[in-house]
């Protein structure tokens, strides 16, 4: 591990961080990429957070300054987002990505309404692999957050139904959030995505061009689909987001900076 190797803690909206810099003691404000970036430490792991603004356009241009500056050995992007209720998830629960499915990346589908078909070429080449949409993310983070978060939860909750569920599967990037039924169940069949949030993709393609891993855990403030503001809960997601970035950096922090297989 190199002296100066930390974890970069990325959301797109103040509130997501606001939880873990009240947790940080000592903290220094830096300016990356025309933001500022507190630095210090978290349950004794050297962290930065950035708050990038929602959507692509603003987590490329956040990730690629820091990266270019100074590269973290782990990106942990985290949040809010919308839960698809078609897998399990509902308001509250706990997200862990295990792929980044950028959902406008495509060809025009022949049928107006339908999802983009495949692309004819990559945007990028991982490992190899072809990337035309889907960004293949480190299964070693996921798996590893997971079990941290699932043994958690269990300590929380008991056996209480009413518990946090904590899943693992492919996270959905939007430009324009899904906000009808028919769209939430549409966009659930083609991609059988398990959250819906506006930077995952934008993210992974910034990890892969640079070769960082990543790992994204999000906390469910609305089910995806038809909009009822009222049943939106940021605050509790801000809160459940708050807690599974604790619980990583609390249960994976002694290895957290060694590489992951
Ligand atoms: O929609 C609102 O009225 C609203 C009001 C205040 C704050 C917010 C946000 O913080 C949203 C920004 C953030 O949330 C993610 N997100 C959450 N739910 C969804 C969703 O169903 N579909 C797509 N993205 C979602 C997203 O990553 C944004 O960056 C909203």
């Amino acid at each position: 591990m190199s002296a100066s190797a930390y974890v970069l803690i990325a959301a797109a909206v103040d509130g997501e961080l606001a939880g873990l810099r009240r947790r940080m003691n000592a903290w220094v404000e830096d300016e990356i990429g025309r933001r500022p970036v507190a630095r210090g430490r978290l349950l004794g792991v050297p962290v930065r957070l950035m708050v990038t603004g929602p959507g692509t356009a603003n987590t490329v241009q956040a990730l690629t300054a820091v990266l270019e500056h100074i590269p973290p050995h782990l990106i942990l992007l985290t949040g809010c987002a919308g839960a698809f209720r078609q897998s399990g998830l509902g308001i509250g629960d706990v997200g862990v990505a295990d792929e980044e499915i950028d959902a406008h990346l495509g060809l025009e589908p022949m049928r107006a309404g339908d999802p983009p078909e495949t692309l004819p070429f990559p945007v990028i080449t991982v490992d190899g692999v072809p990337v035309k949409g889907r960004y293949p993310l480190s299964r070693g983070w996921a798996k590893t957050a997971v079990d941290a978060l699932l043994r958690a939860a269990d300590e929380v909750s008991g056996s209480s139904p009413a518990g946090i569920r904590v899943m693992r599967g492919p996270f959905l990037t939007v430009s324009t959030i899904t906000a009808t039924d028919r769209g939430a169940e549409a966009r659930y069949r083609h991609h059988g995505a398990c959250m819906e949030a506006m930077e995952g993709a934008g993210a992974a393609h910034v990890a892969c061009r640079y070769g960082v891993d990543l790992l994204e855990v999000r906390a469910a403030s609305n089910l995806v689909g038809r909009r009822r503001r009222d049943a939106w809960n940021l605050d509790l997601a801000f809160e459940r987001a708050t807690w599974a970035v604790l619980t990583i950096l609390d249960r994976c922090g002694p290895f957290m900076l060694e590489k992951m297989p």
